[in-house]
């Protein structure tokens, strides 16, 4: 298997606040895996470590092989941030048009590019509307679009499915696993429960530290547990 994401020993403090601490993790190509855990508990700093946005105070992360941050491997990652880094007085296709000119691609490709992750997010028909019109969940949508334009190696996703409905977020889930299924590795944050179930392996993170990882089975199993939600709330308990 080969290791895309790996994680060495990561510490990160914001002045005296410790907030993610000795964290040692790998990512395997093409692996679905999930940062699942309460609010506060670190999993925004660790993707911006991972994307190269954070240098960690201790550790060190590497990408596809290349020490992060790296300006030339960021351009093999799809990153989609927690709040929307979108232009609101452009159009949703305006967004994504300048989007894709700055990943490189011709206006042909664009085009068909555009049409193509359009499908995938459902928002064919509202795209030539200024984003200061969207709702929240229609940006979130819009921001998935972006980070997926370029095809990345690596896709990162903080808090993905965010204020979408039941029927969008299905289809958005339905969507990762093609690009799994195409060898892309995909890290997200969640602090859905169910969501975590649909990952290949998760971290349970709790206060900075990874309380425990493995496959959303192995975890269960491991404690008798039938949720996840029971697993988490298991291993927390064995970490106070
Ligand atoms: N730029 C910053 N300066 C100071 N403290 C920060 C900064 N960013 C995050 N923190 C603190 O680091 C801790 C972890 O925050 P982080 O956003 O990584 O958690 P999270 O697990 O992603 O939470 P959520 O699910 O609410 O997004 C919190 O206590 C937060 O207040």
């Amino acid at each position: 298997m080969e290791t895309v994401i790996e994680l060495d020993y990561i510490a990160h403090s914001f002045g005296s606040e410790s907030v993610i601490k000795a964290i040692d993790m790998t990512v395997d190509k093409g692996e679905i895996f999930g940062l699942l855990g309460p609010s506060g508990a670190g999993k925004t700093t660790l993707v911006k470590i991972i994307v190269g946005i954070l240098k960690p105070s201790e550790g060190s992360a590497s990408v596809l092989g290349t020490p992060m941050p790296s300006l030339e491997k960021m351009k093999n990652i799809g990153f989609m941030a927690q709040s929307d880094a979108l232009y609101s007085e452009l159009s949703g296709r305006e967004n994504l048009d300048f989007f894709a000119s700055i990943y490189g691609l011709s206006k042909s490709e664009r085009k068909e590019k555009i049409q193509e992750v359009l499908e995938v997010v459902d928002l064919t028909s509202e795209i030539d509307k200024p984003v200061e019109k969207f709702s929240g969940g229609m940006k979130r949508r819009l921001s998935l679009a972006a980070s997926i334009l370029h095809q990345p190696e690596v896709l990162i996703l903080d808090e993905p499915t965010v204020g979408i409905d039941p029927v969008l977020r299905q289809s958005i889930w339905k969507e990762l696993k093609i690009l799994k299924e195409k060898g892309t590795t995909i890290i997200l944050t969640t602090h859905v429960m169910d969501e975590a179930d649909k990952c290949d392996r998760l971290a349970l993170i709790r206060e900075g530290y990874i309380i425990a990882q493995g496959t959303p089975q192995s975890l269960k199993q491991g404690i008798g547990a039938n949720t996840i939600e029971e697993a988490f709330l298991h291993y927390g308990s064995a970490v106070q």
